[in-house]
């Protein structure tokens, strides 16, 4: 077993990941559902396999999403469970090094490395094996209840997870399980149909799954080389080795597994649609006449599923508290007849300092209201080229910062007509966190 990597740098912050609610439980809370006695709870994650339906070279629980690999979205999801005392993560001894570079870089903790097998429930078996020891080095000791989660499957909730470990507590075994959405069919020898199943009777096994430790780990001590080789049911083995019936959890439609390149497409979408819940605006006025709080509302009437908040700009330790609580990952600067681009190299810095960017992309829009067909506009556009190489520095730290140009008219009708340009122009950059378009300066 390889040992623990050393423990990263202090967390980024108390993740709440955006791409995750934050947590209905608190640990006192998850605990008492979990009994009186909370059972000591570690998890198994299988991340030694070749992903060749992915039919690309890099393993998909390498794979970039949102240039982060999927597996860490999937640690990042667990150790936001702060019941799960240890994640032994399986992976194969060519990818040991780049999964120990992971865990630096995004700062995962409570993370041990073993050595993958050869199938799944190989691998699966490894990781159970490496809880089971008390070996003198391993700062792992034995659980009561252990999960076992696919490394592809990103997107568990805190729930779900409590609902597998306490059923699993109570009665041994348990899965979640979903609708199946083709119906099973079973082809006779001559590639015919033989029969097919009743698609209502029937469900599809998803993970996570949640074992009494003793069960599932006894299981595989007992299991066949051809169990070991072929098998695909953790479930089936406790009930074909241990006898025991797993409780059947019914799951969210998120707990898919990521197995075909188009997986990777929707798992990209759900996490840049659950990133761009909020937009920040910020602007040095409370001044609700003031033409970003004209903005900010027309942000409002356009995103009606967007939480769009206003602050003025940042200047002190507390307010890098407020970003890193506020977990948001959209800012536009207003500026009005001005480029003064201080504010917006100010609030980088701020959002440097936070880390947030280290595991999502954050973006700055950089807002110019400008009356540009009356104004001369020679030396305020020099000041805006700025953007430019500023914002090709910044995308190194994960920022996408762009700068839009609004029309700012006297005429009322006009500006209402900018007001909407512009924040459909805003919306979309946000939406889809485009890294080509970094330094641009859009038009609305
Ligand atoms: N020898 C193996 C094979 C698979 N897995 C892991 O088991 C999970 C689910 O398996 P699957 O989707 O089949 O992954 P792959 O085997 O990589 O995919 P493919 O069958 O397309 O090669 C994945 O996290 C995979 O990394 C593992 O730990 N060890
Ligand atoms: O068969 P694969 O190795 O692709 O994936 C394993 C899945 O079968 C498994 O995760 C669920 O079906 C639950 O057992």
């Amino acid at each position: 077993m390889e040992p623990r990597p050393a423990a990263p740098r202090p967390r980024l912050c108390d993740s709440l990941g955006a791409d995750q609610t934050p947590s209905a439980s608190t640990p006192n809370a998850a605990r008492a559902e979990l009994g009186r006695r909370a059972p000591a709870v570690a998890a198994v994650l299988p991340a030694g396999g070749s992903g060749e339906r992915m039919g690309i070279p890099t393993p998909k629980q390498f794979c970039p999403v949102l240039e982060r690999p999927l597996i860490s979205y999937t640690l990042q999801a667990l150790e936001r469970v702060c019941w799960i005392k240890d994640i032994v993560v399986a992976v194969t001894g060519e990818n040991m090094d780049a999964m120990k570079g992971i865990i630096q870089k995004y700062q995962h903790q409570r993370i041990s490395l073993v050595e993958a097998g050869v199938t799944r429930h190989r691998s699966i078996f490894n990781g159970l094996k490496a809880l089971a020891e008390d070996q003198p080095d391993s700062k792992l000791s034995k659980p009561e209840v252990v999960i076992i989660h696919d490394a592809v499957r990103p997107f568990v909730e805190e729930d779900v997870l409590l609902k597998v470990v306490t059923a699993a507590k109570e009665c041994g075994a348990a899965g979640a399980i979903r609708p199946l959405v083709s119906t099973v069919i079973s082809p006779s020898a001559d590639g015919c149909l033989d029969h097919s199943l009743e698609r209502a009777r029937h469900r599809a096994s998803e993970m996570p799954q949640a074992f009494l430790f003793d069960v599932i780990y006894e299981a595989y001590q007992q299991c066949s080389d051809y169990d070991l080789e072929f098998g695909t049911e953790c479930l089936h083995l406790a009930l074909k080795y241990g006898h025991i019936k797993a409780k059947l959890v019914e799951g969210s439609p998120d707990l898919w597994k990521v197995t075909y390149k188009r997986d990777l497409y929707a798992a990209e979408s759900i996490i840049k649609e659950r990133i761009s819940q909020h937009i920040c605006l910020v602007m040095d006025t409370k001044d609700e006449n003031h033409v970003g709080h004209r903005l900010e509302e027309v942000l409002k009437d356009e995103l009606n599923h967007v939480k769009v908040t206003s602050r003025l700009p940042c200047h002190t330790g507390r307010d890098l508290d407020q970003i890193m609580s506020e977990q948001c990952y959209s800012y536009v600067c207003v500026n009005v007849m001005t480029s003064d681009f201080e504010e917006i190299r100010k609030l980088v810095n701020m959002l440097e300092e936070s880390n947030l960017s280290i595991l999502y992309p954050v973006v700055v829009i950089s807002v110019y209201f400008l009356d540009y067909k009356s104004v001369p506009f020679d030396q305020k556009m020099e000041n805006l080229m700025q953007i430019r190489e500023y914002a090709k520095e910044v995308k190194k730290r994960n920022i996408l910062l762009c700068g839009l140009l609004i029309y700012y008219p006297q005429d009322e009708q006009k500006l209402q007509e900018s007001l909407r340009q512009g924040a459909t122009i805003i919306a979309t950059l946000i939406k889809e966190r485009n890294s080509g378009l970094v330094g641009q300066i859009l038009v609305a």
